[in-house]
């Protein structure tokens, strides 16, 4: 099988704001009709990836490929949308500016409305919506002109569990489509169903690849207990804690757990954080 097209590329890009480093020699492809999630904690710097995307931030070294701004289009982590404008005349607005037109317009944007599960609010002000609703006007206003690539920064935070299923469909169906998707989610099982995965901490990539890709690269050993062997090395799920073992052989006889992506990120953001003491 040969590989997808890739619609936008970061080739060892790394940016810094004054002394802190946001990516360092971070390379990602983003290949036509498939989804790309960027997982890691606060600070990781997904935003600055997907802003490097979009020429919102230019690379320090390393470069970005990506398509023209009018094939682009973009979520950013703020409202995206106006709030002074009801559903529709926000989508009218974008349509606009991406020269749609007349019966054209009218069918993507009631199109989008129904997709977004914004039927009900379709005239309400943006100001007025729910967190959820308004993260989903922000993506169909992101997607109404059928950009090749699209750029979502955590679309579903805040968002109920059902408004995150509407969300999902529409990001699967731009995907279907044919677009590259490239979203950041602090959600790991929304990012255990996208294509590819890469998981950031600290502006560099712990791992990447598809789901399956990224549990068979992960190494070493997960054991869950009450009371952890070495509790820096520790974490809580559910009522225990599970224990990551690098080297594998732990030193006890608590139960080995198959890791799932949460304990996949958190022990490889572990050892990263071990191997460097933040300065
Ligand atoms: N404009 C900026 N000026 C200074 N520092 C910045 C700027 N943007 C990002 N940073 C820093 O770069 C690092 C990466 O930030 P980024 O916003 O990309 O992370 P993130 O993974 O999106 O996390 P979060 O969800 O918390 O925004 C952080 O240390 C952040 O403080």
């Amino acid at each position: 099988m040969t590989a997808p097209t890739a619609i936008a590329t970061a080739r060892s890009v790394s940016v810094s704001f004054g002394d802190r480093t946001a990516l360092d020699d971070v390379t990602v492809e983003v290949p036509a009709g498939q989804v790309v999630a960027l997982v890691g904690g606060d600070g990781a710097g997904k935003s600055t990836l997907l802003r490097a995307f979009v020429g919102e931030v230019g690379p320090d070294s390393g470069s970005i490929s990506a398509p023209t701004k009018h094939e682009i289009g973009f979520l950013s982590a703020g409202p995206g949308s106006w709030a002074a404008l009801t559903v529709r005349q926000n989508l009218d607005l974008v349509g606009g500016i991406y020269g749609l037109t007349g019966d054209e317009l009218v069918d993507r944007r009631e199109g989008a409305i129904d997709r977004a599960g914004l039927r009900v609010a379709a005239d309400r002000l943006a100001s007025a919506l729910s967190g959820g609703m308004r993260r989903k006007l922000g993506a169909a206003m992101a997607m109404l002109h059928r950009p090749r690539l699209l750029v979502l920064d955590e679309p579903s935070t805040g968002v109920d569990p059902v408004s995150r299923i509407d969300l999902w469909r529409m990001i699967s169906e731009a995907a279907a489509d044919g677009a590259a998707v490239v979203m950041s989610t602090t959600y790991l099982d929304e990012a255990e169903r996208a294509g590819n995965l890469v998981v950031l901490d600290g502006g560099r990539i712990l791992t990447q690849g598809s789901y399956d890709e990224v549990r068979t690269a992960f190494t070493g050993v997960i054991t869950a207990a009450d009371v952890p062997v070495r509790p820096e090395w520790s974490w809580r799920r559910g009522r225990r804690r599970h224990e990551y073992w690098a080297q594998g052989s732990p030193d006890t006889d608590a139960q080995t757990v198959t890791p799932d992506l949460e304990d996949i990120v958190i022990a490889l953001s572990m050892s990263r954080r071990h191997e460097e003491p933040a300065s």
